[in-house]
Formats: structure tokens, sequence, C-alpha cells
């Protein structure tokens, strides 16, 4: 049976497309081009469903959701904008509307969500109410209208109001800890802290003391008892960054915590309840670690739970104009006059690749502010720092036909590099031999579909000490696989 939905939209045009396409489906449509007339049928008791507009001569529809809500509380609100930031999304999300549906839109989707508006059981208790968002226009935490990102503002807005594990991927720089932050300043926890960990940054033995804390004497050099990441994010979010750098180990450690909600620390026997809100990113492709036996494939279910992606800024140029004028009105917080970019230098920008994608851009800006006299940047500008800046910002590449010896050489001098004085902790030559182990089993795993007989005698080895590595390495065989 047909329902009646209420429209209220100031552009003739969509009302009519909306009117067709609904009247299509059975139902019957009433629209207003403002929001008074959309108010007055509401409080006549008319109307099964709402389709507003934010921007209305006479009021803006987000305010309207929480009286239509009050008088109300069972009509569900379909918000649609042109005014795409993450706050309309927030706010449209908090006020209670049902969805949220950015403009413009296709067709097919708004369909697709009134059905589901009209079809989904009312929850018996509305959804807890968010404190409301009190940020400016001017303070938006993530820039970007293009429709990528208003993908993004719209799963962020529904995950507001829930504890759901975010998987943020993503090359970086192109905002991964930022959608991470908002996740948690306009979520639930926002009154909890939010604490980040680089899986990069620490050193792999140490990684799980870091995590979990751990007990005085559990390891030479545990002096005192240390807390973890895990007890200091209680209440809160826990960022993990780059959790494809996480150690198997310590991924099996996780996986625990993930399914029984309590952990141990390093050494100690207690379990701990947690309570924390768990946002993974990478910018590496986490199924082809899985295939090479690198993560476990059992955590990134569980961690996956909610993906979100954040394209590179080569593929959502439309974003570049907006994010130079937030980085150039940044620069005058810190005394610099406000500057501008004419049409071509902005045209030459928007065809740059940026590796580094809004971290390079940002870079950029801030110099231009504080380098250059002049307040309009044109083009001669952009060239002459995209020229200079390209071979730093370009990702170091890997030398072609490099022998596997000479990789591994390079990789090691790295890794010595990167310590204090050269000298990497001990227990040196059985890690790296790990190292080099596991993608060697793993490809041969692969290789054989899997099939360990075959794999012993590609590899080699007797197979019995092929079955012991695998455990050992925590290798995960997977028969059958391509
Ligand atoms: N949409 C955006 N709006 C405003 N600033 C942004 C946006 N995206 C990224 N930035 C800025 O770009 C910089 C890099 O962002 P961030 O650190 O979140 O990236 P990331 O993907 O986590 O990077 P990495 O993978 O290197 O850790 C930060 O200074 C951040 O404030």
């Amino acid at each position: 049976m047909g329902a009646t939905i209420l429209v209220a939209d100031d552009d003739r045009a969509i009302r009519t497309v909306l009117t067709q396409a609904l009247a299509r489906l059975g139902h019957e449509v009433r629209s207003a081009g403002n929001a008074a007339t959309l108010w007055r049928w509401v409080s006549e008791g008319q109307g099964d469903l709402v389709i507003t507009d934010v921007v209305m001569p006479d009021e803006n529809g987000l305010d309207l959701i929480p009286r239509i809500k009050r008088t109300r509380p069972d009509l569900r609100i379909i918000v649609m904008s042109a005014q795409n930031t993450l706050l309309t999304a927030v706010k449209a999300a908090e006020r209670g509307a049902f969805d949220y549906l950015p403009k413009p839109f296709d067709l097919k989707e708004l369909v697709a969500m009134v059905q589901k508006a009209l079809s989904s059981p009312r929850p018996p208790v509305e959804p807890v109410p968010l404190p409301p968002v009190e940020a400016e226009e001017e303070t938006l935490p993530l820039i970007g209208r293009s429709p990528a990102m208003q993908e993004i503002y719209r799963v962020l807005a529904r995950l507001m109001g829930t504890d759901l594990t975010v998987m943020v991927t993503g090359e970086s720089g192109t905002g991964k800890e930022l959608v991470a932050r908002a996740l948690h300043d306009y979520g639930k926890r926002r009154e909890g802290p939010f604490v980040a960990i680089n899986m990069a940054a620490i050193p792999r033995e140490l990684i799980e003391s870091e995590l979990f804390g751990h007990e005085k004497g559990a390891f030479t050099g545990a002096t005192m008892r240390s807390t973890g990441r895990f007890e200091q994010a209680q209440g809160g979010t826990l960022f993990l960054d780059e959790i494809g750098d996480m150690p198997l180990e310590a991924q099996t450690r996780l996986l625990r915590v993930l399914q029984e909600g309590e952990y141990t620390t390093v050494g100690g026997r207690t379990p701990i309840k947690t309570d924390v809100r768990i946002v993974a990113a990478t910018h590496r492709d986490l199924r082809t670690l899985i295939r090479q036996g690198l993560f476990r494939e059992d955590l990134f279910y569980r961690l996956n739970v909610v993906p979100i992606r954040i394209p590179p800024l080569r593929e959502r140029t439309e974003d570049i104009q907006a994010l130079v004028r937030h980085f150039f009105h940044l620069a005058t917080h810190q005394g610099l006059p406000l500057k501008s970019m004419d049409n071509a230098a902005m045209e030459r920008m928007k065809r740059h690749r940026w590796p580094g994608n809004v971290r390079e851009l940002e870079n950029m800006v801030r110099r231009l502010a504080a380098l250059y006299a002049q307040e309009v940047i044109g083009l001669d500008v952009i060239e002459q720092e995209l020229a200079e800046a390209a071979p730093a910002s370009q990702p170091a590449e890997e030398p072609v036909n490099e022998g596997l010896g000479a990789a591994v050489e390079r990789h090691l001098k790295e890794y010595f590099a990167a310590h204090k004085d050269g000298v990497p902790a001990a227990g040196l030559y059985d890690r790296v031999l790990r190292e080099v182990e596991r993608p060697l089993l793993s490809l041969s795993l692969l290789a054989t579909k899997g099939n360990q007989i075959k794999a012993a005698h590609l590899l080699g080895l007797n197979r019995n000490t092929l079955r012991k590595k695998i455990r050992e390495l925590d290798i995960q065989v997977v028969r059958g696989l391509k």
C-alpha cells in the first residue's frame, strides 16, 4: 500500500523529479517549496515520511527536525542537502534524521532509502541524543565537498552514535588520522581520551608492551610497571595507525582482546576489561598482506567492520580549491597575511599528482604563505614550487632489477641506520631470518595451493620441519587457494 510522502525543497525541478519517481512506486506525494508548509502538514498529522532540503527561503530544514521529532517522534525524516559538509551530515544525524542524502543524488539511491525508511521497523527507543555540535563552519574538521568526501561524511554521521570498529584506508597523507579524530570528536565517546599509536613508528619487539602495558621485570629493561595504550584509552578511542605493520604475535593478542573484551599486560596475569572504541588505519593493502601470511585474516574481519576508504587527492581534484583556501586561512593564525591564488595557478595545482596527498598540499600552501611577498599567487610560482618539490615528494622508489641479496642489504642498512649509534636490539639474527622465512614459506604455500607436501618439496625441506616452521611463524595455510 502506498504511503504519503511530504517533500520540501525550494527547487521546483527537484520537487517534480521526486514526485514522479515516488508516485511511480505507488506513493502519494505532497510537495512544498518552503519549511512553513511542510511544518503545517506535519503538525496536522499528515504524511508517513518527510524528505526535506536544508536551505529553504524561510527556515533551515535542520532546525525543523527537532520540532518534527517532538510532535511526531515516529515520523522518519530524510535530509537532502547541497551544503555538503561533515557538520551537515552530523547535525542531521544527531537531530534524529533517518538518513542524509548529499545533492546531487542518484534517484535510485533515494528510492532505496525511501523504501528502507518506510519498511524498517521503528526502534523501541529513539537513539541516544548526542550533545549538539557547537563547531562553526570555519572550523570544519574535514575540508572538501567532492562526492567521495560527502560519502565519507555520510558514513561518519551514521557512525557517530555507535561504537563500531572502523578501518580507514588510504594513501599516506589522505587524512586517515583526521577521520579517526572526527569519529571520536563527534561521537558518543568525545568526553573520553583519544589515544593514537603508530605501529610503524615503534620497534616491533616493543609493540605488545606499548599496547597492553607490562609488569615490572616482564623483560630485560622493564624496570617499572607501565600502562599500555589500551589502558590510557579506556572510555575513549584507540587509533591503531599503520595496522599493517603490526607483528603477528601482537596481532594474535589484539584479536583475543577484540574477541574477549579483556587483556593481560605483558608479564601480567589478571585480565583487565577494556572499554575502548577501535579505529584502525593503513595505507597498505591488507588483503595482499593476508595472502603473504603477514596479516591475520580473522583479525582483518574483526577490524574491517566498517571500512572507510579515503581516495587519493588526485581522484578528488574538486577539493583542491577549498583545501588551498583553508590552509591559506590557517596560515593567518600564525600571523601571515591572507593569500589567494589566481585561476591559472589553481588549474596547475589540480593537474599535479600529489603523491603526498593533502599533507603535501598543506606543506606547499604553508610555504607559499610564508615565502612569497605577492598577495595573489600566480602560475610561475606554482611551477617553480612543484619543480622544486617533485623529487622530495615522490615516495622512495625501489630500484628496478635489484637482486634479493641487494634488497635485503638495503633494508638492513636502513634498519641499522634507524637505531641510535647504528646498533639495533639484541637477537637480530633470528629476527631477520624470521622476516625472510615468513614470505618464503607463505609464497611457497601459495604456489602449491596450500599443499604442504608439495611446498616442502619445493623448498627442499623435511615435511615436519615445514610444519614446525608454519606453527612457529604463525603462517596461515589456506587450502585450495589460487
Ligand atoms: N580533508 C581534509 N581537510 C583538512 N585537512 C586535511 C584533510 N585531509 C588531510 N588533512 C591534513 O593533512 C595532513 C595529513 O593528514 P593525516 O595525518 O590525517 O593523514 P594520514 O592519512 O593519517 O597520513 P599517514 O598515513 O601519513 O599517517 C594533516 O595535517 C591533516 O590535518
